[in-house]
């Protein structure tokens, strides 16, 4: 399990952290809302940076324990190598119990067999929120406690969501959010056989309460509410013996998601729009010029010379770090004129009353685009020393060239929508040659609810003729602001020495930035 997209606080995180492929559901373990990926997500918007696809979501609806948990994980297996997967389980979503309801519940005398009992507003948002490809908290639910948590799990970026539990197929509206609908039918006492097992050994019950509870509520309520709702479905699914129909399903899913999936990366960079404003140097004093969203230091001396050193291949290794530090805190010292200061007065140790200047924002942080922006954010932390952090992983698909995102660890302004919208974030990456990393960097900071003009871009280098123009054009309030624009990016062909293991030697297309730098992130970590 990765817990790239999801909460990093050990109670939901479900692994250490890795960057690299992961694993299917034999993984999975006691938390049901779970994500899984393997290959990382393509891109899931346009050239103009809106997303251009929701996510693909499948509703499993069914009584309880007739296999629905089973049927989705079996679904994601058999999928095999594909972009993120979300399980969001309608479990989760139990309404908040007062004492004397749990009180009830431990007598197995609380009805949670009623469409009331779950707090379906609640749970379409959530779907929604996934579908729409922005971040989600589901709520936690104890079933030893009958109560839902105080903490929440964060889920973001899923490809594929599906939602299970009884009620799924209930809503008419809900049922519209659906892209395929399946029911999971099983006989009565197979249920009930796997709800005693299951009950008394993960959920804390007696078989005793179990029986009582299912002749009371779970039984009527699954005649009266659950089965009804067969009908609304695409696929019936056998709770047993079920391999044909999850391989046809996952068929199905597999080629939908084809259907949807785009090139994105070479259509990034052909496009050139024209007409834009020119940058402008930071600290201009001319205030006739035209507002740009990209801004470049002054081309001084003393920038000259520093970048004379960071682009002579002769440099050594420690006199390339010691300037592309002291670079990174020039650029983050730029970039930080650009948060909000409100007035504020203080006294003087002499007594006297002046007028001074304060940060006017909630929360400032930090999102670096591994690895190369590393540097960046050394300087950030030199800039703003209590600074919040986070990290994107960003690679490319040797096959495809589309950027695919890998890895994603937010600080936790971001991770809330509510507070995402206060928060301003400093974006950091060595450069931007085709703007793909950029473009998927910032839609993922938007899909969380940071407003545009709260982010600033900043990188060492910008190649003119790129993707800087399509980024521009995509995201105009997005700022940037970089140390120097080159005047092109090539492309050209590498060996790939990642591919060993087949034994044959293989070429991957990469863009370099002339005259450029050369790899920012080698140069100064390797
Ligand atoms: N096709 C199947 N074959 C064998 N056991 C199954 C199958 N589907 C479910 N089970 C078992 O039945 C129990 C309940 O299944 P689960 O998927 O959790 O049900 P639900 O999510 O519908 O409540 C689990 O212990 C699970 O391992
Ligand atoms: O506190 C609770 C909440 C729910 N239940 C029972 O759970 C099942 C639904 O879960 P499945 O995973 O689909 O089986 C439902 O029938 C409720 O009776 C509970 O016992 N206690």
């Amino acid at each position: 399990m990765s817990d790239v997209f999801q909460d990093e606080s050990p109670d939901v995180s479900l692994d250490g952290g890795n960057f690299g492929s992961l694993p299917t559901s034999t993984t999975i373990h006691a938390l049901k809302n779970t994500v899984l990926k393997s290959h990382g997500r393509p891109p899931w918007y346009g050239e103009d940076g809106q997303p251009i696809s929701d996510a693909f979501v499948i509703g499993i609806a069914g009584g309880s324990a007739s296999g629905k948990t089973h049927v989705a994980r079996q679904i994601v297996q058999s999928l095999g190598s594909i972009p993120t997967v979300v399980i969001l389980s309608q479990d989760s979503f139990y309404k908040r119990h007062t004492p004397e309801e749990v009180a009830l519940a431990m007598e197995n005398k609380m009805d949670f067999d009623h469409p009331d009992a779950l707090d379906m507003p609640m749970f379409t948002q959530c779907l929604m929120d996934l579908k729409k490809c922005r971040q989600t908290n589901v709520p936690v639910y104890s079933f030893q406690e009958h109560q839902r948590l105080d903490e929440t799990q964060y889920l973001y970026g899923a490809t594929i969501v599906i939602a299970e539990g009884i009620m799924t197929l209930q809503d008419p509206a809900l049922r519209g959010v659906y892209d395929l609908k399946i029911f999971v039918q099983a006989d009565s006492d197979l249920m009930l056989a796997r709800r005693i097992r299951r009950d008394v050994k993960e959920r804390g019950r007696s078989v005793e309460g179990v029986l009582d509870q299912y002749l009371r509520y779970v039984k009527p309520a699954y005649d009266n509410f659950v089965l009804p709702t067969s009908r609304y479905a695409d696929i019936i699914v056998p709770g047993s013996d079920n391999h044909i129909a999850i391989e046809l399903i996952s068929t199905h899913v597999r080629r939908q998601l084809r259907e949807r999936a785009r090139r994105f990366r070479p259509k990034i960079v052909s496009r050139r729009p024209t007409g834009l404003p020119l940058p402008v140097e930071l600290w201009s004093n001319s205030s006739e010029q035209t507002p740009s969203n990209l801004i470049v230091l002054p081309q001084t001396p003393q920038l000259k010379g520093i970048y004379t050193i960071l682009r002579d291949e002769a440099t050594a290794k420690q006199d390339f770090i010691f300037f592309v530090d002291r670079l990174a805190t020039l650029l983050i010292e730029a970039a930080v004129e650009l948060l909000p200061f409100r007035p504020r007065s203080i006294e003087t140790p002499c007594g006297v009353e002046a007028p001074g200047k304060e940060l006017d924002a909630v929360c400032v942080c930090g999102v670096t685009i591994l690895r190369s922006g590393g540097p960046l954010e050394r300087g950030l932390q030199r800039v703003i020393n209590d600074v919040l952090l986070g990290s994107l992983l960003v690679q490319t698909d040797l096959v495809t060239s589309e950027p695919l995102l890998l890895h994603v660890m937010l600080p936790v302004c971001i991770r809330d929508r509510t507070k995402a919208k206060n928060t301003w974030v400093f974006l950091l990456d060595a450069q931007i040659g085709t703007a793909a990393s950029a473009f998927m960097a910032i839609r993922v900071l938007l899909d969380h609810g940071i407003l545009q003009d709260h982010i600033v871009f900043v990188t060492f280098l910008v190649a003119g003729d790129g993707g800087i123009s399509a980024l521009r054009w995509a995201f105009p309030e997005v700022r940037i602001v970089a140390g120097a624009v080159d005047a092109h990016l090539r492309e050209c062909w590498v060996e790939d020495d990642t591919d060993e293991s087949e034994g044959q030697i293989r070429r991957r297309k990469v863009w370099v930035i002339e005259p450029g730098m050369g790899q920012i992130g080698d140069r100064y970590y390797l």
